[in-house]
């Protein structure tokens, strides 16, 4: 029976969990896909780093050049991070005609094309399952089982450590900086932690996600892209008390038709319908809802971070991976396939959503007037005004205000001009509200 060896760049949360999850269940791919997989080689930073599953050290080396040249490994996992040298790796295994897997989003997300054209140009192939939603089979899932739609609406919760903190807020009335020194424990977080909570690690999967399903690689500063740090406890109690969640979400949604389709592509935490399934997904868990013009509206749902999950992602790669060196078929499904479909980008600007809007305000009269007075005047309808009593005689109170159905611009161009009103006293905090129609 054919063996393939595996080099592997980066031994750590997602590294360790690979090594791992082939030595508990390798007989069973074996035994499944007719092929032995072995991880011959793992390069690391340091041998002695912490990781959650032990590496033996005799596989180690802190040379990747070591492993993506030796000619006996035939298949590279880069799982590094990073956009600088990991670019490097995963160029350097696809010149050798080596197909190399990645949970590299960021590193997909920036240089998508180029490592698509150098894998097609080695007559290689380049596998990235674990970068989108951990260990949801969503790229398979897109590119593969639901091949035969037209995508119109792609809702998900992409962001594991965004979702755990929103839940744990939610949950425990705790505050986000705790709670995010918890995720990064986990091994949730990204290295960078300011990716997940300001929202670029959901822009990545998003911005692959979006392209996938719609044939062409998008301009990424096309992309909406708003965190969750500005939001607080007084938010999360008070979108309960009006009846929703608040879930930070990636969003991909066409309107219109053939050359005037436009597409929304969008990541902002949002208010959404708590009864809605979108918001019963809690803590590390993702989910993605797909409506495909043939299918309907289909949901995934699983862990989208840690070592388990997103390992699960890598061996599903690893096998596909193999499956195509033992058959001679290394492009049986590219990496992407620019089709052509060039619909354009929606302007943050032109999208059409309900608002919701928090004010710090002098606590004195005639200030809702003011407020109002404002929106009136930008044709921007209240649905309805929150304002907490102030037993204690607090100077600056909360001012909630939800909108009616407005554009963005309508909204931003009044905000403006609320935010300079002398009552308002600290920056005004804006989050849409989903109503997934
Ligand atoms: N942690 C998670 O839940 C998930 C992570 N990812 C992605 O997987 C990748 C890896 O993430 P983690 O395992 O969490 O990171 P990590 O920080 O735990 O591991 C990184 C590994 O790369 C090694 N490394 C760094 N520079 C190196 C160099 N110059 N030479 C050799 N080895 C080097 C480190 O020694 C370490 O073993 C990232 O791209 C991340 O975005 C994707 C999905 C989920
Ligand atoms: N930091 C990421 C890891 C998985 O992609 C997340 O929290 O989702
Ligand atoms: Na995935």
């Amino acid at each position: 029976m054919e063996q393939i060896n595996i080099g592997m760049i980066g031994g750590g949360t997602v590294g360790s969990g690979v090594f791992r999850a082939l030595e508990k269940n390798s007989a069973l791919m074996t035994a499944r896909l007719g092929v032995k997989l072995k991880v011959a080689k793992v390069a690391v930073k340091a041998f002695d780093e912490p990781r959650p599953y032990k590496i033996p050290v005799a596989t180690m080396t802190t040379d990747w050049t070591t492993v993506v040249n030796d000619p006996k490994i035939q298949v590279v996992i880069e799982l590094m991070g990073g956009t600088g040298l990991a670019k490097t790796v995963v160029l350097a295994a696809l010149k050798l005609g080596k197909p190399v897997i990645t949970a590299n989003k960021a590193l997909i997300s920036k240089c998508g094309p180029e490592l698509f054209a150098a894998a097609a140009k080695n007559n290689t192939n380049l596998y990235y399952e674990a970068s989108v939603a951990g260990g949801i089979p969503i790229i398979k899932t897109i590119r593969e089982a639901l091949v035969g739609n037209r995508f119109t609406q792609i809702y998900g919760i992409v962001n594991g450590t965004c979702n755990y903190i929103l839940t744990r807020m939610k949950n425990e009335r705790a505050e986000f900086a705790e709670i995010l020194g918890d995720a990064q424990k986990l091994g949730y977080a990204e290295a960078e932690p300011s990716l997940d909570v300001d929202g670029y690690d959901a822009m990545h999967k998003t911005h692959i996600l979006a392209s996938l399903a719609h044939g062409f690689w998008v301009d990424e500063k096309k992309i909406l892209v708003e965190g969750i740090r500005s939001i607080s406890q007084t938010d999360i109690q008070f979108a309960e008390k009006l009846g929703y969640t608040i879930k930070q979400l990636g969003i991909v949604k066409a309107a219109g038709a053939g050359k005037s389709e436009k597409v929304q592509i969008s990541v902002y935490p949002a208010l959404i319908p708590q009864q809605h399934v979108l918001a019963n997904v809690n803590d590390v868990f993702n989910a993605v809802f797909v409506r495909g013009d043939i299918v309907g509206d289909t949901l995934y749902y699983g862990r989208g971070a840690g070592k388990d999950a997103t390992a699960s992602a890598v061996l599903g790669d690893i096998a596909d991976a193999a499956t195509d060196l033992v058959n001679g078929t290394p492009r049986r499904v590219p990496a992407f396939v620019d089709y052509g479909r060039r619909a354009s980008v929606m302007p943050a600007s032109e999208s059409v959503s309900q608002f919701y809007i928090r004010l710090g305000v002098q606590d004195k009269p005639g200030v809702l007037a003011r407020v109002a007075a404002i929106f009136r005047d930008n044709k921007i309808s209240i649905a309805s005004v929150v304002q907490p009593e102030n037993p204690a005689a607090q100077p600056n109170v909360p001012l909630i205000i939800m909108t009616h159905a407005c554009k963005e611009a309508s909204l931003q161009k009044a905000l403006k001009r609320i935010a300079r009103l002398s009552e308002v006293k600290a920056k005004p905090v804006l989050l849409r509200v989903e109503h997934f129609e």
